[in-house]
């Protein structure tokens, strides 16, 4: 049975039960035929864990900006993008702050730090780095410590790590860690391990914003998503998506490599939604985790078309095909550049 809104009845409302509260528009029901049918919208007046797969240029950056738009229309939601590639800029014509985002060095757990740099903690430059996260609050600081300490080889290890890090300018003593604005996290052109330091830094400061019950309800949006899942970002993922919802934090996780999704994020998230995939391997697994919400088998219902969402849905434990709308905004920023942006 199809849930539909009590005030609006030409509207369904993936992600809830009942009719009531406010909801992100998404697109319009896909018939088999390929026809479209009655306007489909996704709930956000409960927090959500959603993981959205799709092979590259199948729609989940379109996707994505569709629900941080969304977002920018709820009241007391609050969206908060990862971009690593750039792609989310144009969300400042909605009032969204873009931003090469800075991150406090101490937001980093102090055991984390050897890891982060590329050093094995049971390794001595690594065990010196980790002393000095917990010893001294910035990465200048750190540095000093460990220019001071050690041996002389271990040191030298130690400092050219801790000097890399700094050369990602992604630390700042008072860095960005709890959003309460809409914002983007532009990344493009960060490293990995730098992208995964931001990352773990911004997603633990929205849980425990949220933990101490202040300030909107932020919805993290994270592009490229296989990133962050082996990353130092990981843990903070996680405890997102098995505890963030209790305080309010939701979570939407897209990637093109399902298999880079740890099993908690598909068993944990209350929402699986897929665009097109070819891989046998990555139909399979999409399949295998949801295949009951449908009747028949589950591969010809995955989507072909650029744009075309299979949505499977825990609150009603169906799956829902849909043609999701473009984005209203643009891909980069408002400042348009020759030959892209406002010049064709
Ligand atoms: N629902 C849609 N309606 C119209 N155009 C769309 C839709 N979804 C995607 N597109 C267009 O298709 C192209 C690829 O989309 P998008 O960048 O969102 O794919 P992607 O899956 O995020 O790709 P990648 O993995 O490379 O980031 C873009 O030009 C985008 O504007």
């Amino acid at each position: 049975m199809e849930v539909r809104d009590r005030a609006t009845t030409d509207v369904t409302t993936i992600g809830r039960t009942d009719g009531d509260g406010p909801r992100l528009p998404l697109g319009r029901y896909l018939a088999r035929d390929g026809s479209h049918g009655g306007d489909v919208a996704l709930d956000c007046a409960r927090p959500h864990a959603m993981c959205l797969v799709g092979k590259r240029g199948s729609g989940k950056s379109n996707t994505l900006a569709l629900l941080a738009e969304g977002l920018c229309a709820v009241d007391g939601t609050v969206p908060v993008v990862v971009d690593p590639m750039g792609g989310f800029a144009g969300l400042d014509a909605l009032g969204v702050t873009v931003c090469e985002p800075r991150v406090s060095a101490g937001a980093i757990p102090a055991r984390e730090w050897p890891r982060l740099v590329g050093l094995d903690p049971r390794e001595p430059a690594g065990a010196l780095v980790w002393t000095a996260a917990s010893e001294r609050p910035t990465l200048a600081e750190m540095r000093e410590y460990v220019d001071s300490e050690g041996t002389r080889p271990t040191r030298r290890v130690a400092a050219n790590h801790l000097a890399r890090a700094a050369s990602w300018e992604v630390f700042a003593p008072e860095g960005i860690r709890r959003p309460t604005e809409p914002t983007v996290l532009n990344l493009a052109g960060v490293s990995d391990r730098a992208a995964n330091a931001v990352v773990r830094a911004v997603a633990t400061g929205l849980y425990e914003r949220r933990l101490s019950g202040e300030g909107p309800l932020p919805w993290l949006l994270v592009d490229e998503a296989h990133v962050f899942l082996d990353g130092v970002a990981a843990p903070a993922l996680d405890t997102l998506l098995t505890r963030g919802r209790a305080p309010g934090v939701s979570l939407v996780l897209a990637t093109q490599r399902p298999d880079a999704l740890p099993e908690t994020a598909v068993s944990q998230a209350d929402l699986l939604a897929t665009h097109r995939l070819t891989g046998r391997a990555d139909t399979a697994a999409v399949a295998g985790a949801r295949g009951d919400y449908v009747d028949g088998p589950v591969e010809p219902r995955i989507p072909a078309g650029v744009g075309d969402l299979l949505v499977f849905d825990d609150a009603t434990e169906r799956a829902h095909s849909v043609r999701v709308s473009e984005r209203a905004t643009s891909h980069g920023g408002t400042a348009p550049t020759l030959g892209t942006d406002g010049y064709e």
